[in-house]
């Protein structure tokens, strides 16, 4: 499976939700894609998933497009937050129509997490509640095994102890089952462990697409003397600073070198490591802000 996007672009009647994005997406492994609301991430995916077509640029699937492409559809599963208000049929009816157009649908998967989910198999799919509801977005795109599986923030409504069950399962299946899998979220600091990958779109352009340990390794906050900081940091791209009396603290990206480390430590500052979710916070901050 190969995912390329080269300048792509999507323009809605009056506002530009991406602006020349490209990435190359190659290997079976989970791609976070990162962004505050409304950065872009549902239009990208609807793009991916052959939903809607670019306004600009090329996006390719194994080499094709995958607008209105039924051979491409088939190799991809698009799970979002989708209204099952007039779903009457119950949980295991829903789940063996999806097997028949699901090549790699895996029942006895599906039953378990129906199980693990605790979802009612008694009663029609538009009474579950928002929570169940996303719960079985999440069964059929795991036990679906398809190739290409984006899930859209689709843990809406879900209580952390269903979204933890869905964390795992993607862990443990992705181990067994490996496919490309993106998941969009904004709940970076509970997901962060999942990603192989990250994608941070802002204001509908691509900050940056790194490998996860590439990406923290490019972070880091340095602690001191308010003076010595401002001097050990006056050439470094500076994305947070936090005062509190003589002490100041300043978040950097870019990799910092081990003998600049070490100066730093020599000088009496602290040096540590920042989590995805600050990168996220303050990569994405408004200027004015
Ligand atoms: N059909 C549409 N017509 C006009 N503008 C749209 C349409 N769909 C989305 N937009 C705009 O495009 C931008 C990107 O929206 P998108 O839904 O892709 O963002 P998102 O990153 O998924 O956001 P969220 O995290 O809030 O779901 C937003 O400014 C949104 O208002």
């Amino acid at each position: 499976m190969a995912i390329k996007a080269k300048n792509v672009s999507l323009h809605y009647r009056n506002h530009i939700a991406l602006h020349d994005v490209s990435f190359d997406l190659t290997e079976k492994k989970i791609y976070g894609l990162l962004g505050r609301n409304g950065a872009g991430k549902t239009s990208l995916l609807s793009i991916l998933a052959s939903f809607t077509e670019q306004s600009d640029g090329s996006l390719t699937i194994n080499g094709e497009a995958p607008f209105e492409n039924a051979e491409i559809m088939q190799q991809i599963a698009f799970l979002y937050d989708k209204d099952y208000s007039g779903e009457t049929d119950k949980v295991m009816a829903v789940l063996e129509d999806v097997a028949h157009y699901r090549p790699h649908f895996d029942m006895g998967y599906a039953e378990e997490l129906v199980g693990r989910f605790k979802l009612p198999t008694d009663k029609p799919v538009k009474n579950f509640s928002k929570g169940m509801q996303s719960a079985l977005n999440v069964i059929i795109g795991l036990a679906g095994r398809t190739p290409i599986t984006i899930f859209d923030e689709v843990y809406l409504g879900m209580d952390a102890p269903s979204r933890d069950i869905f964390y795992k399962e993607v862990l443990a299946d992705q181990q067994e089952h490996p496919r490309l899998m993106i998941l969009s979220t904004h709940l970076v600091s509970e997901m962060d462990y999942l990603f192989d990958d990250v994608l941070l779109l802002n204001k509908g352009r691509l900050l940056l697409h790194e490998e996860y340990d590439t990406l923290l390794a490019k972070g880091a906050s340095i602690t001191g003397s308010a003076d010595i900081v401002d001097d050990f940091t006056k050439n470094m791209d500076t994305i947070h600073e936090t005062k509190l009396g003589g002490t100041k603290s300043v978040m950097v990206y870019g990799t910092l070198r081990e003998e600049e480390k070490q100066a730093a430590i020599a000088k009496g500052l602290e040096i540590d490591p920042l989590s995805l979710h600050e990168l996220f916070v303050h990569l994405t901050e408004e200027e004015t802000e």
